[in-house]
């Protein structure tokens, strides 16, 4: 009675039973979702245990909570093995006044990276010339068929190395990128559903195995993605490498440069190599299959819907006098058939189908219902973006719906909502722009 309508639940196991009924009779866990949404509205409960986990399926409520009262809901349910493994380090699996400083700090990097001269945008348009142009001297030696998934993997992968090492893969260092892709698909790979629950001291007490094989691939990931960063802070300590933090030119410049200030100030101690590792680690992780599969999901709906590809072409051509300039991020506000398919794509695509829930730590009221203290509130971004009645036969792919009413464009928010929404959103945005 405290919470908002859901399936009635069973001591111990909660709503875990009906989850895993309705994901096998709507094939998906989306669609069951959208089910609930159906049955209890766009506020239900779900108890997944002994937690009560409340969803929010509507872009008005997600507002209400996440933005409005968006400082009450920025602490992340973590499973207690990223915890464990984060150590409260990072963007992704932190709480409190480091995350807080992280975030600022990322944000606050990113954006000036795009200032003045858009180092952001010069990457992206760099990386697509010399990526098209493989496919070019392929073609012209017999080669023409292209794996589209390796090509954005590799794609999006040199941009996020680019942008946070000043780094581009090329053909010479392309194995660092295969190794990297990975070691990040097996450690995807070893999580089950239970390790994501389960106490860490439970999991170490009795799977030793698993927890040693788990931690060990995140920590090599992590090792990984932050080797170059070590290298340039061992040659600043050394006196080899000077950094002009007037000009940063890639993020970890930035965050070298801003470890030095605070140092000098005497002022917090949060910015550390140990965190820049847990930072760049978050930023791989968050970055590189969000983007990757988004574009791999918009090129297929492109594929299989030439109208689409016809009408953006007729745009973009008219927007860069018939293909005489490149497209700049600059055309966005013109190009209205482009961003309406890019919204389609990315409402498609449902990236996240289960968003990461907050805590909700004070009693409160949501769209009426109450929600007592120690539940797990989201929105939840997959349901809400296959809501029938705000996207009218939503499974369709149909770009137009975004001009036939622009203000539609709002209710998609493939990035989140609130104080953890996204923190690459511009660098994915323009990428798949
Ligand atoms: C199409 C691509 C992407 C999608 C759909 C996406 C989506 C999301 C979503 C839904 C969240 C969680 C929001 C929440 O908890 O409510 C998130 C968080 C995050 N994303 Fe992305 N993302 C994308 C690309 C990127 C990129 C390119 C980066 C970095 C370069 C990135 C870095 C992060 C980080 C660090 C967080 C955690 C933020 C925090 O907890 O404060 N993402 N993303």
């Amino acid at each position: 009675r405290k919470f908002p309508p859901g399936p009635t639940s069973l001591p111990l196991i909660g709503n875990i039973h009906q989850l895993i009924y309705y994901c096998w009779k709507h094939k998906g866990v989306v669609p069951a979702f959208d089910y609930f949404r159906q049955t209890y509205g766009d506020v239900f409960t779900l108890w997944l245990g002994p937690i009560p986990h409340v969803s929010i399926c509507d872009y008005e409520t997600s507002q209400e909570v996440f933005v409005k009262n968006g400082n009450k809901y920025k602490d992340r349910f973590l499973p207690p093995i990223f915890e464990h493994v984060s150590e409260n380090l990072g963007l992704v699996s932190a709480n409190g006044e480091s995350w807080a400083e992280m975030r600022r700090f990322a944000l606050l990097a990113f954006r000036n990276m795009g200032v003045g001269r858009d180092l952001m945008e010069e990457r992206i348009l760099a990386e697509l010339d010399v990526r098209c142009a493989e496919i070019d001297d392929d073609a012209v030696n017999g080669k023409t068929i292209v794996h589209i998934s390796d090509f954005f993997d590799l794609t999006v992968g040199s941009v996020i190395n680019s942008v946070l090492i000043g780094k581009r893969f090329d053909f010479h260092n392309k194995d660092e990128f295969l190794k990297l892709k990975g070691l990040m698909d097996s450690s995807a790979d070893l999580f089950t559903i239970f390790d994501l629950t389960v106490p860490v001291w439970l999991l170490k007490k009795f799977c030793p195995e698993r927890y040693r094989r788990i931690v060990e691939s995140q920590v090599e990931i992590i090792n990984f993605v932050s080797r170059e960063a070590n290298e340039r802070y061992e040659k600043v300590k050394s006196g080899e490498l000077t950094i002009n933090s007037e000009n940063p030119q890639d993020f970890v410049e930035a965050y070298l440069a801003k470890m030095e200030q605070e140092k000098e100030k005497g002022a917090t101690n949060l910015y550390s190599m140990e965190c820049l590792k847990h930072v760049i680690g978050d930023l791989w992780l968050a970055g590189q299959d969000t983007t990757a599969t988004t574009l791999v999901s918009g090129f297929n709906q492109l594929v299989n819907h030439p109208e689409v590809i016809k009408k953006c072409r007729e745009e973009l051509m008219r927007l860069t006098d018939n293909g005489s300039r490149p497209l700049s991020l600059k055309d966005r506000a013109e190009s209205h058939y482009l961003n309406a398919t890019i919204a389609e794509i990315q409402r498609h695509a449902s990236i996240l189908n289960v968003n990461f829930w907050r805590y909700n730590h004070e009693a409160t009221t949501v769209k009426g219902y109450p929600v007592d203290s120690g539940s797990v509130i989201t929105a939840q971004l997959g349901a809400l973006h296959v809501n029938n009645d705000i996207f009218k036969n939503a499974e369709k792919f149909y770009p137009e719906r975004f001009i036939e009413d622009p203000k539609l464009l709002n209710q998609v928010i493939p990035f989140g909502i609130g104080k953890r929404s996204c923190v690459g959103e511009n660098i994915a945005r323009s990428e798949i722009y």
